[in-house]
């Protein structure tokens, strides 16, 4: 327990993850959104209708929202104005959430900071 939330505070060892892959286009993924700094995809398992991942393309020790650094300013932001994008293009623009995990507790799976935009269907509050 304390080992595994050590481990989700542990700055960015620069191991790959599978979102590498996605980045690289070395596997498949169903994008919604591109630009320079940012990539969208489909979840591959998806907990509503619409179940969108927003990442950034350079980690850059962005492993976890709580490795986050005065540099990473910009693209957290970028990170958000692209979910608005995608909440805009899978038509959910007046029903979304935007869930970050961060660490074990969180049920964070991969150490790559990413934004889960959820929508389609009524949510319910407070979260599990
Ligand atoms: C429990 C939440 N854990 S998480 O907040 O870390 O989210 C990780 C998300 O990545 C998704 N995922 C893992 N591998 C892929 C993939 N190859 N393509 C698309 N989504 C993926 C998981 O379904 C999960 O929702």
């Amino acid at each position: 327990e304390a080992a595994a939330k050590a481990a989700a505070s542990v700055a960015d060892t620069g191991a790959p993850t599978i979102f590498d892959k996605i980045i690289a286009k070395k596997i498949p993924s169903d994008i919604i959104y591109e630009d320079e700094n940012v990539l969208a995809f489909r979840d591959i398992n998806p907990q509503a209708p619409v179940h969108v991942l927003v990442i950034p393309k350079l980690r850059d020790g962005l492993t976890t929202l709580g490795n986050a650094e005065p540099r990473h300013v910009e693209v957290l932001g970028q990170l958000l104005h692209a979910s608005k994008i995608v909440a805009e293009k899978e038509g959910i623009l007046d029903g979304f959430r935007v869930v970050i995990n961060n660490g074990v507790e969180a049920c964070q799976s991969v150490y790559h900071l990413h934004l889960h935009v959820l929508g389609g269907r009524q949510m319910k509050w407070p979260p599990g």
